[in-house]
This record gives structure tokens, C-alpha cells and sequence, in this order.
């Protein structure tokens, strides 16, 4: 009888519809009642020899199995439908929450781990609040009724219901909190088995080139083997719960049924009163059965409500105080002021007393070796983190004083790691914009430079896409992530390494493009080949977390310093390649 106060919380979802499913769940348990008591007059009579009563007897007992039929119908429709309830709204609440974690979250979770609770942790919560939760408070509220009836038919049959009640009620409570230990333990297993199993599959072209395809299914075996312990440690667990229960029934349906026959045969009692006892006994134990095989299926429910609470409850990287609409007339200006950042349990700052403005409707290159800090700097703009020190500014306003799905809204980023789902080419750019037209998609898609192998395709822009863009090149993913940038209206673009994947000699030609296309917005390129970004109207080189210099390329060639020395490593870099 586990109430985990994060499964009390889902229950809320769907407080109405569960009233109701454990309104009827009642009225069946009634139900059985009922036919009790009309078996028991009917024996009673046969026993008198009097069976002028019997039909009306008989036909009521059909009557209540009839309607008990049609109860439980409707109370498995009722409770089915109060366990999609609290299952969807959870799940939005969760899918709701990991947005505002944003994408520092997922640097420590492991992304199976979090499908794993999400998908299947919920599952377990419907199962629980839907089946196991109206059963409980039946069986909570029945048998004391029950057992008033019977002590007011023979008070003597008391002596062994009650202990046995008691027992089976209680006796299990000793084993809870093994029981949630134990429960805890299995779901950890589980979560990690599933955090494997993606790793693997997603990685599995990284392993194969490794050759450690054989050592990482050494690791799932392993796994599973962890699992197929935990399963057995909770199930023994699980079983000696059920065998008190059982125990406690069995006895007590006995004692009640001795002391029953013995009073009937010292004459203390009437036939009707000892079936009446008979059945009743049974009855007080029927909710208690029940809800030990309902306790099976919300048993998971129960195991991940921890890893449900902590991902509802995990605290974002960044509070979302901020109010404005990110509403800017024209493309913003970008500042970063004095800022500074560490990231959390890492031994050096990335970022130190970082001072440049991007100006508005223009184009700033970030360039610098790697490590320098650029990335880090793309983010603090979209607020994954805040920094330690310093401010961020956007249209001379601070960061954090957006609204932060408005402020994301404003700032289109495609990424060198872009990310394609499985669905139409088509459907992929209008995530960007739902309603763009054909012609929107072509235009964007010819800036981006991949129009031309869309339209080679088979089925065009209606071609579905394997997993991740799986069945197109790096360069041709990077391309149509371009494009699906090129699309939204954000007035702020950020091009992070995006044309890394595409050969220098397009690149060029591509960043032209894409800068024509980009029209007045404030653009961000950050890039490791300085071909891409030699035509920026103002370039920004960090090294080691600071800004080494700023100016055009031209100034930047001249002074020297670590702009020259990226720009001669690409010519020497080229000059190898040529030769
Ligand atoms: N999530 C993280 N946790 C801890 N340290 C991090 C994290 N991400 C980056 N760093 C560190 O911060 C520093 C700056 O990293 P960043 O990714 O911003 O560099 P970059 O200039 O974009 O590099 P590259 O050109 O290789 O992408 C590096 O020392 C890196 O190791």
C-alpha cells in the first residue's frame, strides 16, 4: 500500500474521472454484496424446505450478476479513461518541462534514461492511479462495512476476521519500504538498459569502426543480466507480500466459516444468520484480493515516481522571469558585456571579460581555435546558461529580461550538429514555419544550396528522411538545416559551424548566398575555415575564452596576431590538400 506523493500528484489530472471509477468499482464491490445476501437466503430457504421463495431469489441473483456486468464494463471504460487522462497530461508536463531545461540538461542525463521515464515511467503511473488507486480506497472503505454486518448477525465470527483482516492489511506494510527500495532499484536498472540500448543503436556506426561492437554487447548483456537480478530481488520481495496476504485470507475465511458452524451447531444461531456469515466472510476479503493482483500492475508506477519527480522537479539551467516579447522592430543589436563563464564542475572559465557588439542587420564572424570559447558564447546568447559574470545584451536589453521561449523564438541557430526527423523534406523546413508556401520552400532551399538535389530526388520534397536525415550526406543535411533556418522569421541567425560539412569550395558560394538571403538580420558566424567569414562586416577572434581582436580581415591581416596565424594555417592547410 504504497501512496508515492508524486503519484498522488498525477492523480490529480483526472481527480473527476477517478471519482467516478472508484464510484462504480464500489458499486461492483456492492454488487457481490448483494448477491451474498440473496445466496445466502436462498440456501436458507432450501435448508427450511422452503422454496416458494427461490424464483424471486434466483432471478435477483441473476439480476445483480447481470448488473455487475454492466458495472464493471463501465467502470474499466471509466478508469481506462482516467489513466489517458493523468498519462497525457503527464507526459505534456514532462515533454513541457525537458523544453524549458533546454539542451544543458541533456549534457548530464542520458537521453535513454529520460525516454525510459517519460515513455514507460508513465505507463506505470496510468496502470497505478487508474487500477490500483480506486481499488485501494475500496478496499479501505468495504470491509469495515462488511464487518459491521457481520457483527450484527454473529459478533462471535469477529475473532477471526479481524486479526486476519488486520493481518493482510497490515502485515505487507513491513515490507514497504524494502519493497520501494527494491522497486527503485529495478527501475534504476531498467532506465540504464534503456540509456545502453539508444547509446548503442545511435552509435553503432562509431562501434563498428572502433570494433567494439562485440565489447559494447558484452555491456548490455551485462546489463540485462543486472536487470534479470533486480527483477527477481523485487518479485521475492513482491511474493512474500502476496503469500502473507493470501495466508491471512485463506485463514480467515476459515476461522470466520468454523466459528460460523460451530454456533450454528450449538443453536446460538439461525441457518440464514450462519450462510449470511458464510458468504459475508468471504466477501470482506474479496477487495483485499483484488487489490493485491492491482498492486502487480501499478508496481511500476510506483518504482519510477522518483525518476518522474526528478525530471519534473529538475531546476533549469536559467530562470524564465524575464517578461518582454522579443518583439524588435528591427533585427537587435548584439552585446556582450564583460562577460564571464564556467561551466558548472569544470576546472577553468570558457568565457573571461568578453567585450564586442554584433552590430544589428549586420554580419559578425566569431572566429578562434578550437577551445576558444565560440560555442559557449552562442549559447549564453540563447540563454542555455547565464553568465557568472558580465551581461548579455539584445537590443540593448538584457537577456534575461525576455521571455525565453520568445527570446529562442527570435534566434534562428543551425548547428554542426543538425538535427533531421524521419518525415517528409517538406514537413522538415515547416517546422521552421508551418505555413510557408512551396514557393517559400524553394527560395530558401536554393539560398541554402541544396534545392537542385531535393528536386533530383525521386519524390522531391516529398521524400522521406531516415532517422536524423540518416539517408542524406553531412553536407546535404547541414544544407537543409540552412534552408529551415532561412525560413522561420527570427531576426537573428546564428550559423555555428553550419557549413562545416560542405566542401570549402561551396562554402564560399554558399555563405553569399545564405548572407543575400539572410536579407537585414543580425547574423552570427561562427567558423573554423576563414574563407567562410573573410567578407563579415566585423570579425571577433577569441583564444583561450578572450577576445584576442576585432576589426575586418583585412586589419586583422595586418596586425598579425592569432587571425594571421589561422589565416596562414588555412593556406598552408590548403596548400597540403592541393598537394
Ligand atoms: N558542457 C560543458 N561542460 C564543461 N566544459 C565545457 C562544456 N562545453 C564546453 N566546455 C569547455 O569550454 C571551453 C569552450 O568550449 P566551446 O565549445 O565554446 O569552444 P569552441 O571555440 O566552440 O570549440 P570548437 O571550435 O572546437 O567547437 C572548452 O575548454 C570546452 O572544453
Amino acid at each position: 500500500m504504497i501512496v508515492h506523493p508524486e503519484l498522488r500528484r498525477a492523480a490529480r489530472h483526472a481527480h473527476r474521472t477517478l471519482l467516478a471509477a472508484t464510484l462504480l468499482q464500489g458499486a461492483v464491490t456492492l454488487s457481490w454484496l448483494a448477491q451474498a445476501v440473496l445466496l445466502a437466503f436462498a440456501l436458507a430457504a432450501i435448508a427450511h424446505g422452503d422454496t416458494g421463495q427461490l424464483p424471486w431469489l434466483l432471478t435477483g441473483v441473476v439480476a445483480v450478476v447481470a448488473a455487475r456486468a454492466g458495472l464493471a464494463w463501465h467502470q474499466r471504460r471509466t478508469a481506462a479513461r482516467a489513466g489517458a487522462l493523468v498519462r497525457v497530461r503527464l507526459r505534456d508536463e514532462l515533454v513541457a518541462h525537458l523544453g524549458r531545461l533546454g539542451p544543458a540538461y541533456l549534457t548530464e542525463a542520458r537521453a535513454g534514461a529520460v525516454r525510459t521515464t517519460v515513455v514507460d515511467g508513465v505507463e506505470g503511473v496510468d496502470a497505478y492511479v487508474s487500477r490500483y488507486l480506486p481499488q485501494l480506497i475500496v478496499t479501505l472503505a468495504a470491509p469495515p462495512l462488511l464487518l459491521a454486518a457481520v457483527a450484527l448477525i454473529e459478533p462471535r465470527a469477529l475473532t477471526g476476521l479481524v486479526p486476519a483482516l488486520l493481518l493482510a492489511l497490515a502485515g505487507p506494510r513491513a515490507w514497504d519500504r524494502l519493497l520501494a527500495r527494491r522497486g527503485k532499484e529495478h527501475w534504476d536498472t531498467y532506465e540504464a538498459l534503456g540509456a545502453d540500448y539508444l547509446e548503442a543503436l545511435q552509435g553503432m556506426p562509431a562501434l563498428r569502426a572502433a570494433g567494439a561492437v562485440g565489447r559494447s554487447r558484452q555491456r548490455l548483456e551485462d546489463r540485462s543480466a543486472q536487470l534479470h537480478r533486480a527483477t527477481v530481488a523485487k518479485l521475492r520481495i513482491s511474493l512474500v507480500d502476496t503469500g502473507i496476504t493470501d495466508l491471512a485470507i485463506q485463514g480467515g475465511t476459515a476461522a470466520a466459516a468454523l466459528l460460523a458452524c460451530w454456533a450454528a451447531a450449538s443453536g446460538a444461531t439461525t441457518a440464514t444468520a450462519t450462510y449470511l456469515v458464510l458468504l459475508l466472510a468471504g466477501e470482506c476479503f474479496r477487495p483485499v484480493r483484488d487489490l493485491s493482483r492491482e498492486w502487480h500492475a501499478g508496481y511500476l508506477g510506483v518504482s519510477a515516481a522518483d525518476g518522474i519527480a526528478a525530471l519534473r522537479t529538475a531546476a533549469p539551467a536559467v530562470a524564465d522571469n524575464g517578461k518582454l516579447a522579443a518583439e524588435w522592430r528591427t533585427p537587435p543589436e548584439l552585446t556582450f558585456e564583460e562577460v564571464e563563464f564556467t561551466y558548472p564542475g569544470a576546472g577553468g572559465a570558457a568565457l573571461r571579460g568578453v567585450r564586442f557588439t554584433a552590430p544589428a542587420g549586420r554580419t559578425t564572424a566569431i572566429v578562434g581555435p578550437s577551445g576558444a570559447g565560440k560555442s559557449t558564447l552562442v549559447g549564453l546568447l540563447l540563454r542555455h546558461h547565464d553568465p557568472r559574470r558580465g551581461r548579455v545584451l539584445v537590443d540593448g536589453r538584457d537577456a534575461s529580461s525576455y521571455a525565453l521561449s520568445a527570446l529562442r523564438r527570435g534566434i534562428a541557430v543551425v548547428s554542426q550538429e543538425t538535427y533531421l526527423f524521419h518525415a517528409t523534406i517538406a514537413d522538415n523546413l515547416r517546422l521552421a514555419r508551418a505555413d510557408a508556401t512551396d514557393e517559400d520552400l524553394e527560395r530558401a532551399t536554393r539560398a541554402a544550396g541544396v534545392h537542385d538535389e531535393i528536386a533530383a530526388l525521386p519524390d522531391g520534397y516529398a521524400t522521406v528522411l531516415g532517422e536524423r536525415g540518416a539517408t542524406l550526406s553531412g553536407g546535404q543535411r547541414q544544407r537543409l538545416a540552412l534552408a529551415r533556418a532561412l525560413l522561420s522569421d527570427a531576426p537573428v541567425l546564428i550559423l555555428d559551424e553550419a557549413t562545416s560539412a560542405v566542401d570549402e569550395r561551396r562554402e564560399a558560394d554558399i555563405v553569399r548566398e545564405l548572407l543575400a538571403a539572410a536579407g537585414n538580420r543580425t547574423v552570427l558566424v561562427v567558423a573554423h575555415r576563414l574563407a567562410a567569414v573573410r567578407h563579415a562586416d566585423h570579425i571577433v577572434v577569441l583564444d583561450g575564452g578572450r577576445v584576442d581582436a576585432q576589426g575586418d580581415h583585412t586589419a586583422l591581416v595586418a596586425a598579425g596576431g592569432v587571425y594571421a596565424e589561422l589565416v596562414e594555417a588555412g593556406r598552408t592547410h590548403q596548400g597540403g590538400l592541393a598537394a
